[in-house]
């Protein structure tokens, strides 16, 4: 089967580096990383087989909900540098084949996680799923620049799943956590978005610094980055985790906001000697590996 293109040109057949280009695969690994710490961070032993399913399950929640995003919004892919040569955009593969790759992954995610974990944690995927796809990206990202506030709830959601599959009920620790990705969000998107806006502007998504300039944008990075770091903090004095997590938490974030202040306190304008914005989401990267890592370090030393 041959592929068509946005305009009709045809070109050669999907192959499997397509379809996985179409899963996110980078973003994948920390969305399933914060997921296996929900798991592995529970008070409970968890099967092995029943444990390696919830992960693959929100693995593949998770990669369906990244292609169903590339199927809808292919037109806007098109128009930025760095999704350009995305499968759809780059006419490699057809919107169907896509849809139904999508549709196909998500709700077996979805059923394999009811029958063979617990219907909580399918429930979480499936709540998940949807608002990445339905909130944020056919509701939200074209309307307003609260869309990955709001929308980026979707990439809160792993560590509750992983937690409610290896539980069957969700604690006050995978709320936090749930919070520190939720806070974690703004910071990590709009340090990115700074350095790229003239691509969102060209392509008419209003993000932040398109439509509130880049002052605001940097006020705002700091002002998410003060509750994500108390979020981060938060579960040592409660108790819910040892000095190995704490320590880490606390270190992690002070660089977290030092680096939030320089990207505050910078006044460039010119998107290419954007250097402390640049650091700032290389770090948050970096920030959730580590933090989340700590935590299941700390969870397994208590155990
Ligand atoms: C609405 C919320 C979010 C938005 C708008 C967003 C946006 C982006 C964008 C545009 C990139 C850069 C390029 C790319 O596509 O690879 C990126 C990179 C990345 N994001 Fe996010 N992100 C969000 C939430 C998340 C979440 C929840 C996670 C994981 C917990 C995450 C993990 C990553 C990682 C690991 C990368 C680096 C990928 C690479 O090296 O190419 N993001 N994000
Ligand atoms: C468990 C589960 C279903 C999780 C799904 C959530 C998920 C995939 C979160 C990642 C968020 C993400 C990649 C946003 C990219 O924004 P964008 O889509 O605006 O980026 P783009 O411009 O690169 O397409």
């Amino acid at each position: 089967m041959n592929s068509t293109t946005m305009n009709g040109t045809v070109t050669a057949p999907a192959d499997w580096r397509d379809f996985l280009a179409l899963c996110k695969p980078r973003v994948l690994t920390l969305v399933v990383f914060t997921g296996l710490c929900g798991l592995l961070a529970a008070p409970v032993s968890i099967h092995p087989v029943i444990g390696f399913t919830a992960i693959l399950c929100i693995t593949l929640g998770a990669a369906a909900a990244g292609a169903l995003n590339q199927w809808y919004e292919a037109d806007l892919d098109a128009k930025m540098k760095r999704t350009a040569n995305r499968p759809l955009p780059a006419g490699r593969m057809d919107r169907q084949s896509a849809l139904h790759f999508g549709v196909g992954l998500g709700t077996f995610s979805v059923l394999l996680m009811g029958l063979a974990v617990n219907v909580l944690s399918a429930a979480i995927l499936t709540a998940s799923i949807l608002f990445y796809v339905l909130i944020y990206t056919v509701w939200l990202k074209r309307r307003t620049p609260q869309n990955i506030v709001i929308g980026g709830a979707a990439g809160a959601f792993p560590p509750l799943i992983g937690w409610a599959a290896a539980t069957n009920q969700i604690d006050l620790l995978p709320v936090l956590l749930f919070a520190i990705v939720f806070l974690w969000t703004p910071p990590h998107f709009w340090a990115l978005s700074l350095f790229v806006r003239t691509d969102y502007a060209n392509a008419g998504v209003p993000m932040l610094p398109v439509v509130a300039g880049t002052r605001t944008t940097r006020n705002q990075v700091l002002l998410y980055t003060l509750p994500m770091a108390a979020a981060a903090v938060a579960p040592w004095p409660l108790g819910m985790t040892g000095a190995i997590y704490g320590i880490a938490a606390v270190v992690l974030s002070g660089v977290f906001l030092l680096l939030s202040a320089r990207v505050c306190f910078n006044n460039e304008t010119d998107q290419a000697k954007m250097k402390p914005e640049r650091q700032l989401f290389a770090y948050s990267i970096v920030y959730l590996f580590v933090l989340f890592g700590a935590l299941v370090a700390d969870r397994m030393v208590l155990a």
